[in-house]
């Protein structure tokens, strides 16, 4: 479904500043593999996740998605094989816009028919259903601003919005970092439910190490451009947060203070 093959990415190079983010990363996933992808700080997991969107391109390497070789495709033309939701609320939605006007938006996204068209009666019983699937009662309030909801509603309608045409690929960077632990856990509960329910594959980054192991069929840890550890099947189901930072000091030959290490 996706592959990365031997990906270099070097930022400001020949600079004081050059960052060797990406070192050869190798990296392919099944249909319906859900990924979680933990790593300390600047281990590069979200420049990974740039360089599947095509935010810019790769010095090195290939990518493909499905049998579709991206990898000099810019950023927009990738925009049809994915869906990306990131930490900050604000950015998945437009505040003074509807409710079911970002639905219709996300829905019409590479369609020639612009909002101008209206909504239709039948339109809006879809939305109707497919808001009432989060369970955050946001169905009645179909004609509110977006800019009035929580950060929690606004993450997981970003989600649903983001997952509406069901892409190939959903890319999730800390998309419930910025939350309170129990709306987080919400949020994450709908993840669960839609990449379930549509059997998509995913990867999502994420600090917390509970999460990673709570949530989909593999994990990944990422340092220093690179992924040094994969843990998949039942050796995942049966991981404890115990196991993960033993096998961190393992594979990176070092110590840990604490979970930051490893967390960021
Ligand atoms: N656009 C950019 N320009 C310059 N340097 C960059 C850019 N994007 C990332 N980097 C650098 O590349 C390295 C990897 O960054 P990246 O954001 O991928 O890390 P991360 O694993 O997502 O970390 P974090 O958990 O802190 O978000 C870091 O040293 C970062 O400063």
């Amino acid at each position: 479904m996706l592959e990365l093959k031997n990906i270099y990415k070097t930022f400001n190079a020949g600079t004081v500043n050059e960052k060797m983010a990406l070192r050869g990363l190798n990296l392919t996933l099944e249909d319906g593999d859900f990924v979680t992808v933990i790593g300390g700080n600047g281990a590069g997991k979200s420049t990974m996740l740039n360089a599947i969107a095509g935010v810019w391109p790769v010095d090195q390497g290939q990518i493909l998605i499905g049998d579709a070789d991206v990898t000099k495709l810019p950023e927009y033309k990738r925009a049809k094989y994915l869906g990306r939701v990131f930490q900050d609320p604000m950015t998945g939605t437009a505040a003074t816009m509807e409710i079911q006007e970002n639905l219709a938006l996300a829905l019409r996204r590479g369609d020639s028919r612009t909002l101008k068209a209206g909504i239709t009666k039948k339109e809006h019983a879809k939305y109707r259903e497919m808001l009432a699937t989060l369970g955050l009662g946001l169905e009645d309030r179909m004609t509110s601003k977006v800019g009035l909801l929580s950060g929690g509603q606004r993450q997981a309608l970003t989600l649903l919005m983001a997952t509406l045409k069901k892409p190939k690929l959903l890319l999730l960077d800390e998309h419930t970092a910025a939350l309170d632990p129990k709306t987080a856990a919400k949020v994450l509960q709908t993840t669960d439910m839609i990449v379930n329910r549509d059997n998509l594959t995913t990867l999502m980054i994420t600090h917390n190490m509970k999460d990673a192991i709570a949530h989909g069929n593999r994990l990944i840890m990422m340092m220093d451009g690179n992924i040094i550890l994969d843990i998949r099947g039942e050796e995942k189901k049966k991981l404890t947060v115990a196991d993960l930072l033993r096998k961190f000091e393992e594979a990176s030959g070092e110590e840990f203070a604490n979970d930051k290490a490893i967390l960021g």
